[in-house]
C-alpha cells in the first residue's frame, strides 16, 4: 500500500482559546480594573477574562524568552570578556518586539496591554512603545508624489528613517528619537519626537513591521525591519469583521474627534449618517482593503505568533510559531 504524502509540519502549533488560556498556569493578574479600561482604544472592548485568558499567557511567554535572551546576551558579554560594559549598563541590549496587522485591527490595543503587562515582569520594568506612523511621510511629500491614496502603504514610509532608529536602538544609543504622527491632524508632527532611553523592551506597532523589500539591483543589502525584532505577533481577522470595525470607528470619530474645527477630517462631521458610512467604506476599499490584501497579510506567514480575533475583538485562535 502506497504511503500517505508527507505535507510537511506547519511551522505553527495552533491553540483553542481555552488551550492557550491553560498556558498562563498560576501567573497572578496584575493589571486593575480601571488600568485595564485606561489601555483600551476607540470601539475596542478589553474585558478582564480577555486580558487574562490571552495577553497574560502571552506575557508569560515573552518574559520567558526575554529572560533567555539576556542570558544568551550575558554569556556573549563573557565570552567577549566585557564584563565591564555590561556592568556600566552599556551591554543592555533592548528586546525588541513587533505587533502587525491591519488597519483597525486593534493594534495598538495589543501593544498598550502588552507594554503594561510587561513592565510588571521583575526583569523587564522599562517596556516603551513606538508606532511605525510617526515614519510616514509628511502630507506635503505624499502629495507632491501623488500618494496621498496610499497612506500606509510601503512606498509612504520613509524606510530608512525607521531603519536607522533600530539600528540606534540595538546598538544602545541613548536617547533615540522617534518622529511622532497625528491622527487628529492626519500628519506627521514636525519637530515633535518620543525619547526612547535603553528600555528592556521596546515594542514597534504597525502596519508595515513584518514587510520585506526587494533586493536592490546595486546589491547593497537593505535589512529587513523585523531583522531587529527578537519576536513579533501579527493580529489577524476576517476582512468583513475589519471593515466593520473601521467604519463602526469612523462614526464614533465623527461624533468626537471630527467636530474639532481643527480636525482634518472635520467636513466628515458634517454628512449625514448614510452619507458618513458611505465615505468610511469607500476609504476603507479603496485604500486600506487593498493594502491589506496586497501588503498586509501576505507578511503574515512571518510572525511568531498569530492571534486571530473574532467579531467582539476576542481572540478566538492563537499559533505559535516552532522555534
Ligand atoms: N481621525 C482620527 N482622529 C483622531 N483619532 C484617531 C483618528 N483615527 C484614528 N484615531 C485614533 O488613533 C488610533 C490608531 O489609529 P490607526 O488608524 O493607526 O489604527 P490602527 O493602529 O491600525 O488600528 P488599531 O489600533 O485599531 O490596530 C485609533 O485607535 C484611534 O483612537
Ligand atoms: C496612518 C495609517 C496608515 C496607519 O495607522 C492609517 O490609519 C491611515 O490613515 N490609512 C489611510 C486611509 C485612512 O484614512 O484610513
Amino acid at each position: 500500500m502506497d504511503r500517505p504524502i508527507d505535507h510537511g509540519l506547519s511551522p505553527y502549533r495552533a491553540f483553542s482559546r481555552n488551550e492557550w488560556a491553560q498556558l498562563r498556569r498560576d501567573t497572578p493578574m496584575t493589571l486593575r480594573p480601571d488600568e485595564i479600561t485606561r489601555l483600551e482604544g476607540l470601539g475596542v472592548h478589553l474585558s478582564i477574562k480577555e486580558v487574562e485568558e490571552i495577553y497574560l499567557p502571552l506575557s508569560r511567554l515573552l518574559s520567558l524568552y526575554v529572560a533567555a535572551t539576556q542570558k544568551l546576551f550575558r554569556a556573549m558579554s563573557h565570552f567577549l570578556d566585557a564584563r565591564d560594559a555590561e556592568a556600566n549598563g552599556e551591554g543592555k541590549m533592548p528586546y525588541i518586539i513587533g505587533v502587525a496587522g491591519s488597519v483597525a485591527v486593534g493594534k495598538s490595543t495589543t501593544a498598550r496591554v502588552l507594554q503594561a503587562l510587561l513592565a510588571r515582569w521583575p526583569n523587564t520594568p522599562k517596556v516603551d512603545l513606538v508606532t511605525t506612523d510617526g515614519f510616514l511621510l509628511p502630507n506635503a511629500i505624499l502629495e507632491r508624489e501623488g500618494l496621498m491614496e496610499k497612506k500606509g502603504f510601503p512606498e509612504s514610509y520613509d524606510l530608512s528613517l525607521l531603519l536607522r532608529f533600530l539600528t540606534d536602538i540595538k546598538a544602545g544609543r541613548r536617547p533615540v528619537r522617534a518622529p511622532l504622527y497625528s491622527h487628529f491632524f492626519y500628519d506627521v508632527m514636525p519637530d515633535q519626537y518620543v525619547e526612547i532611553d535603553r528600555p528592556d523592551i521596546l515594542i514597534v506597532e504597525g502596519l508595515n513591521v513584518l514587510q520585506t523589500t526587494r533586493p536592490p539591483k546595486d546589491g547593497k543589502a537593505i535589512p529587513f525591519v523585523s531583522d531587529f525584532f527578537d519576536f513579533s505577533v501579527y493580529i489577524d481577522g476576517d476582512e468583513d469583521v475589519i471593515e466593520r470595525w473601521y467604519v463602526e470607528r469612523f462614526m464614533r470619530l465623527r461624533s468626537t474627534a471630527f467636530t474639532d474645527p481643527l480636525s482634518y477630517f472635520h467636513r466628515y462631521s458634517k454628512l449625514t449618517e448614510d452619507e458618513a458610512k458611505a465615505t468610511a467604506l469607500s476609504i476603507w476599499r479603496r485604500i486600506n482593503l487593498p493594502n491589506l490584501q496586497d501588503n498586509i497579510l501576505p507578511t503574515r506567514q512571518r510572525a511568531n505568533l498569530i492571534l486571530s480575533k473574532a467579531g467582539d475583538h476576542e481572540v478566538a485562535e492563537v499559533k505559535l510559531r516552532r522555534l
